[in-house]
Order: structure tokens, then sequence, then C-alpha cells
């Protein structure tokens, strides 16, 4: 079941992968066809019906692979208003072969015929709200008609997440989905066919481009929308909540705070001025700082906790604490780590363990990254937590699903890197479910690695990644 947000990820991520959509229509569109195949025999009359979208690309194509039918295609709207590239190639073509193609601008004309099968490919996934017209007319004249009707990809109208139609809607005999089935369709009354159209099992399986739509920023947002993350660090280490902060606001977060020993406040502020920061007494975490850290997690979208902790006991003892109480989303990276698996905990976790320290928490690993993510999904699973597992494959679990994320380079195992990508998924996580989050982070914090080891290459350092998170969260869209 793939729900329209993801399928459009994974349709871009297949893009990347060279597998552009107009091979995908192809393919759409040779197994709607295959489809009116099996209904009638050749030489029975065929209409396809295409809207200006991608859903009418697909009949286009399809009208190309049924020669030996007699069809006529209606396009409904004008050709120079057809929406997309490569629907407008496919209606061009059609038209350049001398098929039999008709334009539908006003309903009145609209104009069905009396067909033996109809090809719905009015509107697919890109439907919103009831029918317009000549959608709505077109709509009524399938259901006036005795043909058999094969709807592209969803009946036109109907909503592929929830199956809701408002007004008219298509009542199709017989749907052709791509690539999965859409939920939406589930309780309807027609015969599905889910067609295989050649996306590669490697657009699912590895975070991608397409992955960075479900971040597009709403415009109309105010201060605060983007979430505000608290990093929880420093003591032996001063650098490291620096890092995780900075890297948190570079990836989007409004307000960043980062709670540390006082010791280090001064480290902590010399690295920006855009960090806020709320130091305790002393030069490490210990127990009794627990209930303040609670209070002050409160007024936060997300922790980060770990960064700079250190190993201390007394440390540990206030990690498992905090944990204990919180239950609000947290990343939990480095030292921080080691308190997962004995601390009971309402918390929405992301662990972001290295290999070693994925050990250390009693997971397993393997050289080969097949097998790692096997290993990590089952170890998730028992944890109950999200896992990202870094490493030259970086793997993220929940346990159900397993993503795998293959951006970054062996120059990145310099320190600090880890830092960064704990406050990115920080950032991230108040705005996207934890697994994409998750996913999102390490894709982007690798992208921001492999751009800075072309200019620095093995002298790249952990800094050089915060001003390239930004163009690494935002997807190139063309030329992938
Ligand atoms: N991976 C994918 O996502 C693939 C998608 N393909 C096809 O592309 C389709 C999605 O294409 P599009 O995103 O272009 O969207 P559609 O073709 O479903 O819709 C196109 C346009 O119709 C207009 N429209 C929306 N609501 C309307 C309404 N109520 N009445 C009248 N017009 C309305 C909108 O301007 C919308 O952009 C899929 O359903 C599928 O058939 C396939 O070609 C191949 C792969
Ligand atoms: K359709």
């Amino acid at each position: 079941m793939i729900s329209r947000d993801r399928m459009a990820a994974v349709d871009r991520n297949a893009a990347a992968l060279g597998v552009p959509r107009k091979q995908l229509m192809e393919s759409s569109g040779n197994a709607v066809a295959r489809a009116v195949r099996r209904g009638a025999a050749p030489g029975a009359a065929v209409a396809v019906v295409a809207g200006r979208g991608n859903n009418g690309g697909d009949g286009l194509v399809a009208a190309r692979f049924l020669d030996d039918y007699e069809v006529t295609v209606h396009l409904l709207g004008r050709p120079a208003t057809i929406r997309t590239r490569i629907a407008r190639e496919n209606w061009d073509a059609l038209r350049t072969a001398a098929y039999d193609t008709r334009t539908v601008t006003d309903s009145a004309d609209f104009d069905l015929g009396d067909p033996d099968v109809v090809v719905d490919a009015m509107l697919g996934t890109g439907v919103t709200g009831d029918l317009r017209e000549p959608e709505a007319t077109a709509a009524r004249a399938m259901a006036d008609a005795t043909a058999t009707v094969v709807s592209v990809d969803v009946p036109s109208g109907v909503d592929a997440d929830t199956g809701e139609a408002g007004g008219v809607a298509v009542d199709a005999d017989r749907i052709v989905t791509f690539h999965d089935r859409k939920p939406g369709l589930d309780g309807l009354d027609a015969e599905v066919t889910v067609a295989d159209i050649g996306i590669p099992a490697a657009a699912e399986r590895f975070v991608g481009p397409g992955d960075l739509r479900f971040l597009d920023r709403d415009p109309d947002s105010h201060k605060g929308d983007a979430g505000e993350v608290l990093v929880i660090g420093g003591g032996p280490y001063t650098g490291a909540p620096a890092l995780s902060g900075q890297a948190a606001l570079r990836a989007g977060a409004d307000l960043v705070r980062v709670a540390c020993p006082s010791s280090v406040t001064e480290a902590v502020q010399g690295y920006t001025e855009n960090l806020i920061v709320r130091p305790y007494d002393g030069d490490r975490l210990t127990p009794e700082r627990v209930d303040d850290l609670l209070a002050a997690a409160d007024g936060h979208d997300a922790v980060v906790l770990g960064p700079g902790l250190g190993d201390h006991t007394r440390t540990e003892t206030a990690v498992r604490a905090f944990l204990s109480e919180y239950d609000g989303v947290a990343v939990v990276d480095a030292d921080a780590l080691a308190a997962v698996p004995h601390t009971d905990t309402d918390a929405t976790l992301v662990c972001t363990p290295h290999q070693g320290e994925l050990r250390g928490m009693g997971g397993d690993t393997a050289a080969d990254w097949r097998t790692r993510a096997e290993l990590v999904a089952e170890f998730a699973a028992d944890l109950g937590h999200l896992l990202l597992v870094k490493g030259p494959y970086d793997i993220v679990s929940d346990g159900d699903e397993t993503r795998v994320n293959r951006t970054g380079n062996a120059a990145m195992t310099v320190g600090g890197t880890g830092d960064v990508l704990a406050g990115a998924a920080g950032a991230l996580s108040c705005v996207l479910p934890p697994p994409q989050a998750a996913s999102v982070a390490a894709y982007a914090t690798g992208r921001a690695g492999d751009a800075a080891a072309e200019e620095r290459d093995r002298g790249l350092l952990a800094t050089d990644l915060l001003n390239r998170l930004p163009a690494a969260l935002r997807d190139r869209a063309v030329g992938e």
C-alpha cells in the first residue's frame, strides 16, 4: 500500500536513479492497453478520455499500444493547456502519427460515441475536490454508456488516499493502478490490477531527493512553526553541543537552545551568537539537573540528548532519569545511547549510534549492508525505538520499515560529523515523523559531506558541513 505523497517521492527517486517519469509513463500506458486487451478482442471500439495531466498522458500512451483496435482519443481541453511536457509529447506523437484525436473545449460538444471500452484517463492522483467541467460531463457519459470502463491508476474524481469522491466520480469496472495499491481503492467495487511499471526497488529502499519533498515549508509559517530544539550536551567535550546546535539551525529549526554545564558556556557561545545557551552549575551533567532539564524540554519540539556529555556514571544516571520522565521526541546520540536499552520511557526516540555504539547497546552488525539492515531492523524491533545506524551505508529502521542512505564519504569519519547529524535529525524531527526525519537527516548530512569533500578532500572538518546543509536539504529537481 502506498500513499499519494510516498508515491510522488518514489517517482522522484526513480528519476534520480536514471528511470525518468516518461519511461514510467510508457510502462503505465502499456499496462493499461494490456488490461483493455483482456476484456475486448482486436477491432473493438475503444474511447480514451484523457485529462491534461500525467494521468491523461498514460491514456495517450495506451492508445499507441492499441493500434489493432478502433481507437478514438478525446483530450479534455486545448492541447496548449496540457500541464506536463511528457504528456504533451505523447499528444504530439499521436497527432503526428495520424491517430483519431479530438479535443473537447466545451462540455456541450462532448460525444463519447458508443464504444466497447472506455479508458478513463482524466484524473489520477492529482485530483482535488469535485470534478470540474468538462470532466464531470465526461464522467456522466461514461456512467450512461454500456461500455466497460477501465480507469487509469484511480477512477477519476476518487481520492487515492481516502477513497472519497465529491459529486460525480467515475464508476470503474476495472482499475489498473501503478507500482502498488492505493489505500483509497480498497472499498471500491471494481477489479483492481497492480501493474509493475519498472520502478526500481532501490527507489523505495534508498533515501533520495524525493524524500526531501516532505519538507516543503508553508510560506505562511511564522517563527516557531519550524520547531524549537533543545540540545542537552557538553561536559568533557565542548565542541559537540555547539556543532549539533548549529546543525539544527542550518537544518531549519527556528530556535535552538543549548543546556550545558557552565564550564563549557564560553566555548559553546564562542562558536556562534545564534545559539541560546542555558548553563547549569558544574562541569558535567548530574542527576540534580534533571528536573530543570525536563521543565526546559517541555517548551521544545525536540531534544537532542548526548553530544559531548561524556560517559561518567553520574551522567548516565542523569540520562536515565531524564528519559524515564520525558515523553516528547528525542534524538539520542553518543554517550547517552548506553542508557537507552535499560530505560523505560514514553518518549519517541531516534537513536543514532555508529556501529561500535550499536554493539554497546546490545545490537549486532555485519560488514555487508544487506545483512546489517536485517540486523538493525531486528534490534530496533526488540528495542522498541527507531535506530539510525551510521556507516558507509546508514541504516534507518523502526523494526517495521527499513531505509538505507548511501550519501557520505570516507572523509566524514573525522570527529564531529555525528554531532552534525544528530542536530539535523533534531531539527527535522520537529517537522517530520521520526523515520522520515532520520532518513532525511542522514541523506542531507551525507550530501553536505560529499559537497564539502569536493573542495576539502581528506581535510574535511565537521564544521565544513554546516553551511552546506541548507542546499543539501533542497531538491535540485532537474538534471539529476
Ligand atoms: N510515479 C508516479 O507518480 C507516476 C504517475 N503516473 C500518472 O500520473 C498521474 C498523476 O499525474 P498528475 O500529477 O499530473 O495529476 P493528474 O493527471 O491526476 O491531474 C492533473 C491535473 O488535473 C487538474 N485537476 C485537479 N483536480 C481537478 C478536478 N477536480 N477537476 C478537474 N481538473 C482537476 C489539476 O490541475 C491537476 O494538476 C497518476 O495518477 C498516474 O496516472 C504515471 O504516468 C507514471 C508514474
Ligand atoms: K483515472
